[in-house]
C-alpha cells in the first residue's frame, strides 16, 4: 500500500474505564508519531469483552486459567477483526499465540504498588495493628503479611474505582493498587503512600504495557517500534523470562522487577570495544507461600534480559520454591 492512502488501524481494547484510558493515551502517542513521521494512519477503538470482566464476582485465583482478560482479544486479532491491542502487560500470559507478537512496550510509568488509606494514614508503618487491607493479589497479601503478620486482608476484586470505594463500604483500612493504574487514570492524589520495593516486590510487568499485534502486519509492525522503549523492553523481558521459567500459576504468590544498573563509564566504554554494548540488568523476584509464612527473596545481576530470568529462576527453585509450587499443584 502506498503511504499516500489512508488506513484505518482497529485497536481492540478492553472496556473498563482503566482499558479504555490507557488505549486512548496509546492512540494519541501513535497520532503524534504518524504526524511526525508523515504515516497515513487513523485508529478506530473496538472494545471486547473477555471471560476476566464477565466473572468479577468470583476470585479470579479459584477461576485460574491463564490470559483471562486477553483470550477473545487474540482471537480477533488473528480474525483481522482488529490490528493491534493494548494490554496490560501484567495480564499478558508468557506465551504468545503464533502468528501474534508484542509489537511494542511502551516506557512503564511506575512498577510500584501503592496504599490507598483512610483519611490521616499516610505510611505504610502507620496502618494500626490488626489493620484491615484490601486485596485480591496473593503476591501482595504474601509480602504485606510476611513484614506485618498482625493484617487482616480482605480479597476484594472489581475495577480501580470499585476496589477504592470498598474502603469505605467494606470499612478497611487500606487497599493495595498499582501506582501505575492510578496514574493513568489521573488520580494519582488518591495515593496515600508508596509501598517500598524492598517491602512488596512488583508483579511481572506491573505499570508496562503490551501492544499486540499480527506478525504478517510488517506495517502496523514499523509504526510499533516507534512507540517501544528499549529500557522497559530489556526489563520487562527480564521479569517476563522469569516467569516462563518459573512456570508459577496465579495461586503461586510471585513477582519481579528488573531495573537497569548505572554504570562507571570506563565499564561502559570496555564493552563497546567489543561490540554491542547491553546495558547491566538487576533483577529481583520472589517466590512466597500464599499465607505470607515463606518468602524467598533473589537479587541477581546480567547483561543478557533471558538467561538472567532463568537463572533467577533457576536459583529460587533451588532454594525451595520448588517445594512451594509442589504444594500448590497438589492442592489443585
Ligand atoms: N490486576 C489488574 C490490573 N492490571 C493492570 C493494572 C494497572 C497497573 C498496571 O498496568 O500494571 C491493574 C490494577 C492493579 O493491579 O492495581
Amino acid at each position: 500500500m502506498s503511504q499516500n492512502a489512508w488506513r484505518v488501524i482497529k485497536v481492540g481494547t478492553r472496556q473498563s474505564q482503566l482499558a479504555l484510558t490507557q488505549t486512548g493515551q496509546v492512540i494519541d502517542q501513535l497520532n503524534d508519531i504518524c504526524i511526525h513521521h508523515r504515516l497515513n494512519y487513523r485508529f478506530e477503538v473496538h472494545k471486547i469483552v473477555t471471560k476476566g470482566d464477565k466473572i468479577l464476582d468470583v476470585s479470579l485465583s479459584k477461576v485460574g486459567g491463564k490470559g483471562l482478560f486477553v483470550k477473545e482479544i487474540e482471537q480477533a486479532l488473528l480474525d483481522g477483526v482488529i490490528d493491534l491491542a493494548v494490554h496490560s502487560m501484567k495480564d499478558m500470559p508468557y506465551e504468545q499465540p503464533t502468528g501474534l507478537m508484542n509489537g511494542a512496550t511502551p516506557k512503564r510509568l511506575s512498577a510500584q504498588d501503592c496504599l490507598v488509606m483512610k483519611e490521616g494514614i499516610t505510611s505504610f508503618a502507620d496502618l494500626p495493628v490488626g489493620a484491615k487491607v484490601g486485596t485480591s493479589s496473593l503476591r501482595r497479601s504474601c509480602q504485606l503479611k510476611y513484614v506485618r503478620p498482625d493484617l487482616q486482608i480482605e480479597f476484594i476484586r472489581g475495577n480501580i474505582d470499585s476496589r477504592i470505594r470498598k474502603l469505605h463500604t467494606e470499612d478497611l483500612d487500606a487497599v493495595v493498587l498499582a501506582a501505575a493504574g492510578l496514574m493513568r487514570m489521573g488520580w494519582e492524589d488518591k495515593i496515600s503512600a508508596y509501598i517500598a520495593e524492598d517491602i512488596c516486590v512488583p508483579a511481572v510487568g506491573q505499570g508496562a504495557l503490551g501492544i499486540q499485534c499480527r506478525e504478517s502486519d510488517e506495517q502496523v509492525r514499523a509504526l510499533l517500534q516507534l512507540l517501544n522503549d528499549e529500557q522497559t523492553e530489556i526489563t520487562v523481558r527480564a521479569e517476563r523470562s522469569f516467569l516462563g521459567a518459573i512456570e508459577g500459576s496465579c495461586q503461586v504468590p510471585i513477582g519481579a522487577q528488573a531495573i537497569l544498573v548505572e554504570e562507571e563509564a570506563s565499564d561502559v566504554a570496555e564493552l563497546s570495544e567489543q561490540g554491542t554494548y547491553y546495558p547491566l540488568i538487576e533483577l529481583t523476584a520472589i517466590v512466597g507461600s500464599t499465607d505470607g509464612s515463606v518468602l524467598l527473596k533473589e537479587v541477581m545481576r546480567g547483561r543478557h534480559p533471558e538467561q538472567l530470568g532463568e537463572e533467577i529462576a533457576a536459583q529460587l527453585l533451588a532454594s525451595g520454591a520448588d517445594r512451594i509450587l509442589a504444594e500448590v499443584n497438589l492442592n489443585q
